[in-house]
């Protein structure tokens, strides 16, 4: 039976970690930390969706990846500014050949594997998301998928995770190819009951999420309203339209429209929606750094690069950067 390390078992990595080894479809481990890790050692790894509890016990479980044999595939749901911090563990986790799924939110910092020279983001500066180009030096385009993420989930207490919605994947290859591998992974999932489907375009689903993380996201976490709330509020939902308009623009520029069949309408409807806690927004309550640079600043290079203006997001931007450096401040 193969086996498949979670990497930042986390709230949708612990999710994922008890969808697979529950299933029994594979040898599961998973790398987590804190107070987290010693309950999912001493108690295991639960999740709970619709009142219903799962536990899992894993193969391993450990916060140094490091003591893990090779693995047949690693899947990493760290948050996207622990990666780079993760990099070397990582190329050294993965079995010779063995695929990294990258499951985060945002642009991700592959984004320029497999894309044409002359594909419309070609120069635009990707640092933000890969500062010294550790990830793409350590483990190098041949070993990525990508993933986006239709999954809420919240970390309640240690060991438990809550699903509040569906729990849903669309899986990619970096060049678009339906390969062996991308095909080998999607079936894994879908043997563990994981909604999951693949794309050729991959991008164009990244900002087809994106619109509702760099429109949410940080609307919630300054004001630390849930989605509804965000959206019952007339004036922070004309800010959330405004913004995902302009990441729109910028994904038309960078060939990547929104799919058709997406309705932002419904999607900004207090009534559609639940009163979730974006993942921002949690992390801003638990004091932790929030992903701005892949929601937000990296659109905003995008833009820059397009010759586009994104006036509200550059606002927003501001202001979330302040508070992940208040939020660094309080850490120390
Ligand atoms: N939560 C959600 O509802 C959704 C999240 N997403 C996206 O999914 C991705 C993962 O988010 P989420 O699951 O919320 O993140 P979490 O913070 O819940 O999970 C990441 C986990 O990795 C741990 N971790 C961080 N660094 C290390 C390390 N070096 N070694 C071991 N463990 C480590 C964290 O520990 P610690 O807590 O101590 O930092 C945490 O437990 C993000 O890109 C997010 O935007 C997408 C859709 C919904
Ligand atoms: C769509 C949303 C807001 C779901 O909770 C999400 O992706 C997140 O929490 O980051």
């Amino acid at each position: 039976m193969q086996t498949v390390t979670v990497f930042g078992a986390g709230a949708v990595g612990g999710n994922v970690a008890v969808k697979l080894a529950t299933s029994g479809v594979a040898k599961v481990s998973v790398v987590a930390r804190g107070e987290h890790l010693k309950a999912i050692q001493t108690r295991g790894l639960t999740l709970v969706r619709d009142g219903t509890r799962t536990t899992a016990h894993v193969e391993h479980a450990t916060d140094d990846a490091s003591e893990l044999p090779p693995q047949d595939l690693v899947i990493v749901t760290l948050k996207a500014t622990a990666l780079s911090g993760a990099a070397e563990a990582l190329a050294r986790l993965r079995a010779p050949g063995a695929p990294v799924l990258f499951l985060t939110n945002g642009i991700p910092w592959w984004w320029a594997h497999g894309l044409p020279a002359a594909h419309p983001s070609s120069g635009a500066s990707l640092d933000l998301l890969d500062p010294s180009r550790t990830l793409r030096d350590r483990l190098g385009a041949e070993s990525v998928l990508g993933g986006v993420i239709y999954s809420p989930n919240e970390v309640i207490e240690p060991g438990v995770i809550v699903n509040r919605a569906r729990n849903h994947y669309v899986l990619g290859e970096p060049d678009g190819s339906l390969s062996a591998r991308l095909e080998a992974v999607r079936a894994l999932f879908a043997a563990a009951g994981i909604e999951v489907a693949t794309h050729t375009e991959l991008r164009r689903e990244i900002f087809g999420k994106l619109i509702l993380n760099a429109s949410g996201n940080p609307v919630a976490a300054l004001t630390r309203l849930t989605t509804r709330e965000r959206l019952e509020d007339t004036d922070l939902r004309d800010l959330s339209a405004r913004i995902i308009d302009e990441v729109m623009a910028v994904g038309v520029a960078l060939d990547c429209p929104l799919d058709p069949d997406v309705d932002i309408d419904e999607q900004l409807d207090p009534a559609r929606v639940k009163g979730l806690r974006p993942s921002m927004l949690q992390d801003a309550l638990a004091g932790r750094t929030m992903e701005v640079d892949a929601m937000l600043g990296q659109i905003q290079v995008f833009a820059r690069h397009a010759g586009l203006p994104t006036p509200t997001l550059d606002v927003v931007l501001a202001l979330v950067r302040g508070l992940n450096q208040h939020l660094a401040q309080s850490r120390t």
